[in-house]
């Protein structure tokens, strides 16, 4: 790919740049590509003439076409392939057209429909795109990483396809995940599409289904455990380390067993995160305080019953306990009491604290056994459920109105990805508590009205805050990501929610805003990396210009011959 001399900051096209690629070359360039809208001083200079059809179409007129597109096709999944091979054409375009129709596409390039894709992706495979390190070549990763033509990547998320979304093992299926994660870092935060790079990590897999497929793109082994795997994922580490030393590495759908590990081991060495941990943690957390707004009561009060208490929910369980003790002052051990998890066993109490999880310990309650749901929101009261679990329809209309009976305002939370996978519906949550449930939930679900109310479920995703850290983080050029940096998030997010989208039961903000917050939030995050003296670079006067100057736009930049 030709390396252009401006840097990623490229701006609404003012500078020329100049290309010494030539003819096919250019348009086989996703980041070069034009497709029809090429100008003519450009067709001539770069050898271009007769290669694309004779009038120049604006990016307007080409969005209009691609949309016509887009809307034609059969299914979402054919949805997907439309846009991921739009991607593989012409990036620019890719993103004008999904910055300009967000609520539309997200939910096809994202969750849900990144989960059918994934399921399927040896099946509907088409284009190689971001690297895949399989643990068969992981002598090799050193000289890999030089395999890829960009120097100045800035964002890496890698998966081993353990657990994608609720979905479970998918091996090396899961490189949908790391590729849509990185198209809401250029759509929500504007990081240059150029500067980002997906990764597969592929240790084998456990779904033998997939394994006996004959379309599956991975190794057909087991996976990897113990000290083997640890190998590979320090050689990995290590190599993209030494080829990028400031590019932030996001872990993504990792299991749980390698998720904490892997956090702790990496957290203070390099610049890495665990999205499904602590971006998790933080959105969840700013859901929570936008319906607080409504119902007036304070975080302290709660009592949060958790469905599942894997990675999502220590990310989100202790994001709460942090938020608890800056608004109360409440000790650490006080606050945890506040939060109930149930595992796949039922609830996480100190009597079986010899065959829990490390994960799991913490929030392990003095209580007598209890099997499930229902009894645990009888005996417990809760004023929020959170489901993290991966289990549909785990939230019963027994369950729920359960909860409603002893809380006017009961807080939902089904998080689990994809939609298919939802412990309730939206309109279940609202039928079933006759419109009283403040409702969020994981993938999208389409507004309703009750008795004459619109009603807007928000989308309580980590898409509203992993880009803008990450944008944030990659700005100051951090030496690491902490904790403090997801709370900040969080409470940056929940201070973005208007009066106007609670009014419709909306605690999250709309998409269609997910720049302005992606920029509030990395302002918020480099505010305190200079602060806590984590930056790589001198403060700028103006923060929120700085940041803004780095987003990318998707708008044909002029070319010059090279
Ligand atoms: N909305 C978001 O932003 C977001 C972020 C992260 C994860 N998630 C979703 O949350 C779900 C869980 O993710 P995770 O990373 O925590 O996975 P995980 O595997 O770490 O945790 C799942 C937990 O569910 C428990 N569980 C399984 N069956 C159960 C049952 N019948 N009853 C009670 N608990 C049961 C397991 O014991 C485990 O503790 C996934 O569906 C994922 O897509 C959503
Ligand atoms: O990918 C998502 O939509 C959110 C989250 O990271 C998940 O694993 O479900
Ligand atoms: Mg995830």
């Amino acid at each position: 790919m030709t390396k252009p001399a401006t840097c990623s900051t490229q701006s609404a096209g003012v500078l020329a740049l100049p290309v010494r690629k030539r003819g096919l070359e250019v348009i086989h360039d996703p980041l070069l590509n034009k497709g029809s809208g090429f100008p003519d001083s450009e067709r001539a200079a770069l050898g271009l003439r007769g290669l694309v059809p004779p009038r120049t179409v604006g990016i307007e007129d080409q969005v209009g076409q691609a949309m016509e597109n887009v809307r034609r096709q059969q299914s979402d999944l054919d949805r997907y392939l439309y846009l991921e091979n739009l991607h593989d054409c012409n990036e620019t375009l890719y993103y004008r057209v999904l910055l300009s129709h967000l609520n539309e596409l997200t939910p096809i390039i994202y969750t849900p429909v990144v989960g059918q894709a994934c399921s399927q992706f040896g099946h509907i495979y088409q284009r190689a795109r971001g690297m895949y390190f399989s643990s068969a070549d992981a002598r090799h990763f050193e000289e890999m990483v030089g395999n890829w033509p960009e120097d100045a990547i800035e964002a890496v998320v890698v998966t081993d396809g353990s657990r994608i979304l609720g979905l479970g093992d998918l091996g090396a299926n899961g490189m949908g995940i790391p590729i849509g994660k990185l198209s809401l870092y250029v759509l929500g935060a504007g990081l240059h599409p150029r500067n980002t790079l997906p990764v597969l990590l592929d240790m084998g897999t456990n779904n033998q289904a997939l394994r006996e497929d004959p379309f599956y793109l991975g190794q057909r082994i087991p996976r990897l455990t113990g000290d083997a795997y640890d190998k590979v994922v320090e050689a990995f580490m290590r190599a993209v380390h030494a080829r990028w030393p400031d590019a932030l590495i996001q872990f993504e759908d990792f299991s749980n067993d390698q998720a904490f590990r892997l956090l702790e081991r990496y957290r203070h060495r390099m610049l890495c995160f665990n999205d499904d941990i602590q971006g998790t943690g933080a959105v969840t957390l700013a859901g929570i305080l936008s319906a607080l707004r409504v119902t007036g009561q304070t975080l302290t009060e709660q009592r949060v019953v958790f469905l599942g208490a894997g990675a999502a929910a220590r990310g989100i369980a202790d994001t709460i306990v942090a938020g608890m003790r800056a608004e109360s002052g409440i000790g650490l051990e006080a606050a945890r009491r506040q939060i109930w998890t149930l595992d796949s066993q039922g609830l996480v109490t100190l009597d079986r604290l010899d065959n829990l999880s490390e994960h799991k310990r913490p929030f392990a309650q003095d209580s007598a056994p209890l099997a499930d749901l229902i009894e645990v929101i009888r005996t417990v009261r809760p004023t929020v459920l959170i489901g993290v679990s991966g289990q549909p329809g785990s939230f019963t209309e027994e369950a729920v109105r359960e909860m409603h009976r002893h809380c006017a305002r009961p807080i939902l939370f089904p998080l689990s990805n994809p939609t298919s996978k939802a412990e309730c519906t939206a309109e279940q949550a609202y039928t079933w508590t006759d419109g009283a449930a403040l409702f969020a939930s994981g993938s999208p679900f389409p507004p309703i009205t009750r008795a004459g109310h619109l009603l807007v479920p928000g989308q309580c995703n980590n898409m509203y805050i992993f880009p803008g850290v990450g944008q944030g983080v990659v700005a100051c050029q951090a030496s690491q990501v902490t904790d403090t940096m997801f709370y900040v998030a969080a409470r940056t997010l929940a201070g973005l929610v208007g009066e106007d989208s609670l009014a419709v039961g909306r605690l999250y903000p709309d998409l269609t805003q997910i720049r302005e917050i992606s920029a509030k939030i990395a302002v918020a995050v480099c505010e305190l990396a200079f602060a806590e003296g984590l930056a790589g670079i001198a403060r700028p006067d103006d923060l929120d210009a700085f940041i803004r100057a780095r987003m990318f736009q998707p708008s044909y930049v002029p070319y010059e011959s090279a």
